[in-house]
């Protein structure tokens, strides 16, 4: 196929999925735009990759997001023996994302996380468990060792009593000495932790969720098996600076539909008028700071969310 060919093939891509994966204004106050990306330098040469990498770089997937999803297009191609453009690619063998040993995979957690309060303090953790919000996180960002283990053991003791599950953000140590219910990791965590402390963690039982940013990160995050995986940032935030842009909800729901196999949580600038359409994804859990830290009333605001996940 010559290259007029391939692009022709890129354009038919992008007239289908357009509307889903292209720019778009997701809420008045979450305008969640992709601006096209260029197209990265390519692997192979297969007609059915090269035009989904042109495409999903038009559709402003970044250069290892479209990589990832222009070889998952081809492995579909290949499995189905057609290139079919109207099918974007969701199942988990076109990824890469079968056949894990069941025996090498972290803990299990509910499916159902459901509203997961992630909390500067111990203080915090305590006051939402009591809220009786079901899944708290102690993101507590201090390099003074000794302060991030006092902080681990009062959430730790905070929780006691309560239903809730405590993840502990970073300090997986701290979280193991303590016995925490689990721990949450970004991707730069993982770069650092290791093989023989990830297997530290697995055999502990603990749960074990990371972060994701897209389909390349999903990827990488499958390859530990982790108890569950985050998927953002959904909307526009200001409480962390992310390295990439927001998700908006269409690309949520495509990533919902992929890793479906696991336990997954929505964050990022989810107010309480975005819970439905989130929920609506099929996410089983959705992470808040600043909806409970900087309401008037926060446990109000933990009752209302509450309702509302439990409304989808
Ligand atoms: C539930 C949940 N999802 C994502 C994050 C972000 O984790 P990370 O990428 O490691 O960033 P920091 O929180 O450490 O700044 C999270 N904490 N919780
Ligand atoms: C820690 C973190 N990781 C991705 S977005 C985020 C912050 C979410 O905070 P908010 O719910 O206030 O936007
Ligand atoms: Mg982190």
């Amino acid at each position: 196929m010559d290259t007029q060919e391939i692009q022709a093939l890129a354009q038919a891509i992008i007239h289908q999925h357009g509307a889903t994966f292209g720019a778009q204004l997701h809420h008045d106050a979450n305008s969640v735009e992709l601006t096209p990306q260029p197209v990265p330098p390519a692997m192979r040469q297969e007609p059915a990759y090269l035009a989904a990498l042109q495409a999903c770089s038009s559709l402003g997937f970044i250069a290892v997001d479209a990589e990832t999803l222009a070889q998952a297009w081809q492995r579909q191609s290949e499995r189905t023996q057609q290139f079919d453009i109207t099918h974007w690619p969701d199942d988990p063998r076109d990824f890469g994302l079968s056949g894990g040993d069941p025996a090498q995979a972290f803990a299990h957690c509910p499916r159902e996380l459901g509203l997961y309060g992630v909390l500067p303090t111990a203080e915090w953790v305590g006051r939402m468990a009591r809220a009786g919000v079901p899944t708290v996180q102690l993101r507590f960002k201090s390099d003074d060792k000794a302060a991030v283990a006092a902080e681990v053991k009062a959430a730790v003791e905070a929780v006691k009593g309560t239903k809730a599950r405590l993840f502990i953000n970073d300090h997986w140590q701290a979280a193991l000495d303590a016995g925490a219910y689990g721990i949450h990791v970004g991707q730069e965590d993982l770069d650092v932790i290791g093989a023989r402390d990830l297997e530290t963690i697995r055999t502990s039982g603990t749960r074990f969720g990371v972060s994701t940013h897209g389909y390349a990160e999903m990827v990488r995050a499958h390859a530990v098996q982790p108890s569950y995986i985050a998927l953002g940032a959904v909307f526009p935030t200001t409480l962390k600076k992310m390295a990439t842009a927001p998700q908006g909800l269409s690309r949520l729901a495509a990533y919902v539909r992929l890793m479906q196999h696991y336990p997954l949580v929505a964050i990022g600038g989810i107010s309480e008028d975005l819970f439905p359409a989130v929920r609506a994804t099929g996410v089983g859990s959705i992470a808040v700071v600043r909806a409970l830290v900087n309401a008037p009333d926060p446990e109000g605001a933990a009752r209302d969310l509450m309702a509302r996940m439990n409304q989808a």
